[in-house]
């Protein structure tokens, strides 16, 4: 029988954070859009820390989304810090590219959202623009301060990418300043914007792992995270 919820970890991490009237330190954090997109689409969501050691929670999830955040430290994918790179966590970039591998092994299905996407490309030996206005001459997918502006992305029909989301056409909230340069091994684009930039790649060895540079947990298309809650019910029946 299909079990009811499956489980989802998702990747959170640490920034210092203030709340209440006494606490200011470092805290384990993750939007709550993520949490409650999760949780809307039918999963439960299980938010998973950066410590060492940590992949091992993958046997206990039936799948694994990587989540957004800062930039991934640049000498992951043998390049100097641009000016424009901020928020790298070298103890992020570790603990997730631990998951992924633990990931990959046992055959758990992985969506990568915004920095996510871009940390599918860099295990696999891929590199990143390390400031994409000075790329493509403008700064629309990261307009405003903490704005999710939408653009219009084109998918690649005979893909995972456009039998997840129904379509090969749509407009999606995006929220970023880096993107995929070089593609990995066994990496391949599945959807682009106007401009050229990648907005979802895959992994031709693996049916299950998927990366979007836009954010679906702050969209109202609950299409991908439908279709990825699915493939969490498939493989919790897979580890049984
Ligand atoms: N590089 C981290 C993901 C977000 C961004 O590209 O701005």
């Amino acid at each position: 029988m299909s079990p009811a919820r499956p489980v989802i970890g998702l990747s959170a991490y640490s920034e210092h954070a203030r709340w209440g009237e006494a606490w200011s330190m470092p805290a384990t954090l993750l939007p709550q859009a993520y949490a409650d997109a999760v949780a809307a689409a039918g999963a439960l969501p299980l938010l998973i820390p950066s410590v060492t050691g940590v992949a091992a929670i993958v046997d206990r999830v039936d799948a694994l989304i990587l989540a957004g955040g800062g930039d991934i430290d640049p000498a992951r994918y043998g390049a100097s810090p641009d000016a424009e790179t901020a928020g790298v966590r070298p103890e992020r970039d570790g603990a997730e590219s631990e998951l992924l591998a633990a990931a990959l092994e046992r055959g758990t299905p992985v969506l990568g959202i915004c920095r996510g996407m871009q940390l599918l490309n860099v295990a696999r030996g891929g590199t990143l623009h390390q400031h994409l206005p000075d790329v493509v001459g403008h700064s629309g997918h990261r307009s405003e301060v903490a704005v999710f502006g939408p653009h219009d992305v084109k998918v690649a029909p005979d893909s995972l990418t456009a039998r997840a989301l129904g379509e090969t056409a749509l407009s999606v909230p995006s929220y970023h300043h880096q993107a995929v340069d070089r593609l990995g091994r066994d990496v391949i684009a599945t959807a682009w914007c106007d401009d050229g930039t990648v907005e979802a790649v895959e992994y031709t060895d693996r049916p299950d792992v998927l990366g979007v540079q836009w954010h679906p947990e702050m969209g109202a298309d609950p299409r991908l995270l439908a279709w990825f809650t699915e493939r969490a019910r498939v493989s919790a029946l897979d580890h049984r």
